[in-house]
């Protein structure tokens, strides 16, 4: 569980992060959207303490960050992969993998977190290249085994308390098969009764893979909630300032969002698979 309240941040002068509060519970994955700038990075750092509020409080099951600033604790049952990764040193795939386990062994790491470090290796499809120089590889990799890095983190049997995992654009470099992968992988990490926090920039992933939904517009929570709760043309074309539409067709279980066009033009395109228009449920 984690509970942020009245979180407050000074970014820059154009940019405050003013009084956030929201809850975030184990179960689901939930997508921090947003534009560029709008303070979803920013965010992130504040609640994995790589940056100190200016005022407010952060909660990850129920204990303060400063307490868990305090201990060895937290890197056992949190991970976070940022948005650019600044190791950049010829490790081999495995052993960039492996010190996702550090935090959990003193000086040799055992059976098990080998164990754990082959099955997400093959889990992200990184484990043919596992003895490869980290830095010879293609960014779509590079990404997979960073990814496969922060999963190792937080795997392993729980104490019965929900870990947490938290990414910024981790779809950045993947294709689209490695993008819905890496979704599924978090989802059924969630479902354990964890927590996942995800910056997303595309929000068709979003739509498909996100329990809940926090949307930042120039610092602020402009709405939270079940996306197809919350979401609708009107208010994605105001926060991203650009023509956005949402379309649900019979043959997806979740709505697509489409960018630029005309509404009346993008609802047209999805029914015209219909040889009576009339039974498009879109037009009806
Ligand atoms: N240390 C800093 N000094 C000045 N401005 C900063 C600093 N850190 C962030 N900013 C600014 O604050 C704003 C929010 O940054 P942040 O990285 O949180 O945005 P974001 O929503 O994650 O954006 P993106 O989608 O582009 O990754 C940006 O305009 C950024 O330039």
């Amino acid at each position: 569980m984690i509970t942020v309240k009245d979180l407050s941040y000074r970014v820059s002068a154009a940019l405050n992060l003013k009084r956030l509060s929201f809850d975030i519970r184990p179960g689901g994955i939930t997508a921090i959207l947003g534009p560029n700038g709008a303070g979803k990075s920013t965010l992130i750092k504040l609640i994995t303490g790589v940056l100190q509020a200016d005022d407010g409080n952060i909660f990850l099951n129920h204990l303060p960050l400063t307490y868990w600033r305090n201990t060895d604790g937290l890197a056992q049952i949190a991970a976070v992969l940022h948005q650019q990764h600044t190791l950049q040193l010829p490790f081999t795939v495995k052993e960039i993998v492996m010190m996702g386990r550090y935090p959990h062994f003193k000086t040799r790491e055992t059976e098990k977190d080998h164990r754990i470090v082959e099955e997400v290796m093959q889990q992200l499809g990184v484990h043919h290249l596992s003895a490869r120089n980290v830095l010879t590889l293609s960014g779509g990799e590079q990404q997979r085994v960073h990814l496969a890095r922060v999963l190792a983190q937080v795997s392993g049997p729980s104490s019965g308390e929900p870990k947490f995992l938290f990414m910024d654009e981790p779809s950045n470099n993947l294709d689209i098969v490695h993008q819905h992968t890496l979704l599924h992988i978090a989802g059924s990490f969630a479902r354990k009764g964890n927590c996942v926090l995800v910056v997303l920039h595309d929000l068709n992933l979003a739509l498909q893979y996100a329990d809940n939904i926090l949307l930042l517009q120039s610092g602020s929570i402009k709405a939270s909630g079940h996306p197809e709760t919350i979401l609708s043309d009107d208010l994605l074309s105001e926060v991203y300032g650009f023509p956005l539409s949402i379309i649900r067709t019979p043959h997806c279980r979740h709505p697509i969002i489409l960018a630029g066009l005309n509404t009346e033009h993008q609802k047209q395109l999805s029914c015209n698979h219909f040889k009576n228009q009339e039974q498009c449920p879109i037009l009806s």
